[in-house]
């Protein structure tokens, strides 16, 4: 569904991907993990033709990105900080985004309805808070039931009841088939959607694993130890650290 292929990405000095070669296919749910600063939001906005690579490609369905715009509306996508006009209210955010897709579009209101927005529709986006504003975002990446969901961070912000619902909804949507994306830093968020693992350090992939593969291979059944005793035979100290901190 997905392929990037020889990807690399450089801001001046700092090479963010380099040379990133990995394939997403429908039904898979694939935590994108590694520490701050490794390439996940980089590799994530490549995918959405966001960051244009210095170097190689992204295919979408066989088609690279950069040749037709069109995949996008295939792409839900959650960003780690959503930005919006500060003046628009919750209501009018929906309702334009509805207007730009068209109003026939069949839309997927569960988290609207389930985060409570819809008490909300005259709150400025100006006015609310950070866990707020990733209700927003949230609802808005799932509302047109793209096959392809990208979700940066989702549950950074959320409180314990919208975490919950948010991490039900991407259960019900892997069952149905899609592809999703998911980066964190919260592993216990992980553990019960991941199918497969990539691990980002220094814009390269160290692995990319199945949490089947996974857990054989360590003989843990965690996901934070799993990664953690692979990382050991692998990497330097300092990632290990970084794991430890995740948990
Ligand atoms: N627009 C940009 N201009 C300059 N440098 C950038 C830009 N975007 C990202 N970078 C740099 O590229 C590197 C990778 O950033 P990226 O946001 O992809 O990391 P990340 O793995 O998502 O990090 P985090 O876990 O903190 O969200 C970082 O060093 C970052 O500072």
């Amino acid at each position: 569904m997905i392929k990037i292929e020889n990807l690399h990405k450089r801001f001046k000095k700092l090479q963010a991907l380099n040379n990133v070669n990995v394939e997403f296919s429908k039904g898979q749910v694939v935590s994108l993990i590694g520490p701050n600063g490794s390439g996940k939001t980089t590799l994530i906005k490549s995918i959405l033709g966001l960051v244009k690579p210095d170097n190689g490609q992204v295919l979408f369905n066989g088609i690279s990105v950069d040749k037709d715009i069109n995949y996008r509306k295939h792409i839900g996508y959650m960003p780690q900080i959503g930005r919006y006009p500060d003046n628009m209210k919750i209501g009018q955010i929906f309702d334009m985004i509805r207007n730009l897709r068209g109003k026939d579009t069949k839309v997927d209101e569960e988290l609207f309805y389930r985060f409570k927005l819809d008490t909300m529709l005259d709150k400025s986006m100006k006015s609310l808070s950070g866990g707020t504003r990733q209700k927003v975002s949230a609802a808005l990446a799932f509302l047109f039931d793209a096959d392809v969901l990208i979700l940066d961070e989702p549950t950074a912000g959320l409180d314990p009841v919208a975490s919950e619902i948010l991490k039900e909804k991407i259960i019900a949507e892997k069952a149905k088939g899609k592809l999703i994306l998911i980066t964190s830093h919260i592993l216990s968020d992980l553990e019960e959607l991941t199918t497969h693992v990539l691990y980002l350090q220094d814009g390269k992939v160290v692995f990319n694993k199945s949490m089947l593969e996974l857990y054989e291979m360590t003989g843990e059944d965690k996901l934070s130890r799993a990664i953690a005793a692979v990382m050991r035979n692998e990497i330097k100290e300092k990632d290990v650290a970084y794991l430890r901190i995740a948990k």
